[in-house]
């Protein structure tokens, strides 16, 4: 049986906040949820035009994997780079072979790492988003920042039965490498930042932090321009400034925020270090990375987190 909803695969805050979006748009959704499956609506919490907070009920449908049945043709992935794959598998048997797969998840290295996995003629399609979302409860979220969300073909198969085109307005995008790399250098900057100084986003803007934060930016633009970075031709023109005004611009839209990394830091859970700063650990060339490296260790040995904050703001 074909089922024309869209399954949404993780009920996170991004999986609930995009299980709306699609769901203003009159299509079905429906949730899988590994753990906690909500039996009512699903509330997401805004502000309105005036500035006030509002709640508005979506109808969408929370399954769990042993409910799943029929075949979905459109698939939105939202679980942590981490999870990316395993939630693929979990699912691919109630995917159709023509189908299109979809991921949401911040970080670089995973959704390649499913390309192998999918049927032949699924297309896959990379999505980024520097929207703010915090989960409340299992079918609660609230929108905490404000930010725009790309989709672009990873992967293409020339029968699939969507072809080039994305069924969700405006978000299309035909340099989606680019738009990945780019996110993954705000996500390299404002998430080990915020993890390791345990700040919000828009406290990596001002003292003691903003030197380390402008560091980072201008580290990394560097990288970006390196005759020896395997992905220079797709970034190699981003200046430093350029850099500094669109990972600013996201800290500060999203000021309230705490990062995903802050999130998982706070609650003990498993960061996406491997896939954020660990990037540019294994692929800048020759050690050009030093602030990437050191986030990276730091995250990789949190219980030594205070030993690892001071290390930084003596280098800076
Ligand atoms: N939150 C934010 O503001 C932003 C997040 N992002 C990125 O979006 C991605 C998602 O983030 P976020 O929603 O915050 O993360 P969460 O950890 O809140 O949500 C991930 C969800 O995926 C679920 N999941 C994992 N594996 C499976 C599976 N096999 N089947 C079903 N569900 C599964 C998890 O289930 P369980 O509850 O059991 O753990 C969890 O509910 C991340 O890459 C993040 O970095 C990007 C921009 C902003
Ligand atoms: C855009 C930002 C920084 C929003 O918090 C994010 O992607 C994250 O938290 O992982």
């Amino acid at each position: 049986m074909t089922k024309d909803a869209w399954l949404v695969v993780g009920n996170g805050a991004i999986g609930l906040l995009w299980a709306s979006k699609l769901r203003q748009l009159e299509q079905p959704v429906t949730v899988l949820c590994r753990s906690d499956v909500p039996n009512g609506m699903l509330t997401v919490e805004d502000l309105d035009e005036e500035g006030s907070q509002q709640q508005t009920q979506y109808d969408v449908e929370f399954i769990t994997k042993e409910q799943l049945e029929g075949k979905y043709t459109k698939v939105l992935l939202c679980t942590k780079a981490f999870d990316l794959v395993d939630a693929y598998l979990d699912i691919r048997k109630h995917t159709k072979k023509r189908g299109l797969i979809a991921t949401l998840c911040n970080g670089l290295g995973a959704q390649q790492d499913l390309i192998p996995h999918l049927k032949k003629q699924q297309n896959l399609w990379a999505g980024i988003t520097s929207e703010g979302a915090l989960k409340l409860d299992s079918n609660r979220v609230k929108k905490t920042g404000n930010g725009d969300a790309f989709f672009g073909l990873l992967a293409q198969s020339e029968s699939n039965l969507y072809g080039d085109s994305f069924p969700y307005p405006d978000v299309q995008c035909h340099n989606i490498e680019r738009r990945l790399l780019e996110k993954l250098a705000v996500n390299a900057v404002i998430n080990p930042l915020t993890a390791i100084f345990s700040v919000r986003n828009g406290q990596v803007l001002e003292d003691p932090v903003k030197p380390i934060f402008e560091a980072a930016i201008d580290e990394l633009a560097n990288v970006m321009q390196l005759d020896s970075f395997k992905f220079k031709t797709m970034v190699g023109d981003i200046t430093s400034e350029q850099l500094n005004m669109r990972i600013a611009n996201v800290a500060r839209l999203t000021a309230m925020n705490c990062s995903s990394m802050y999130e998982d830091v706070r609650h003990n859970r498993q960061t996406e270090n491997e896939y954020i700063s660990g990037f540019f650990h294994r692929e800048a060339p020759n050690a050009s990375a030093p602030l990437q490296d050191a986030f990276y260790a730091a995250l990789n040995d949190q219980a030594h987190l205070e030993e690892h904050k001071k290390k930084l703001l003596a280098m800076h």
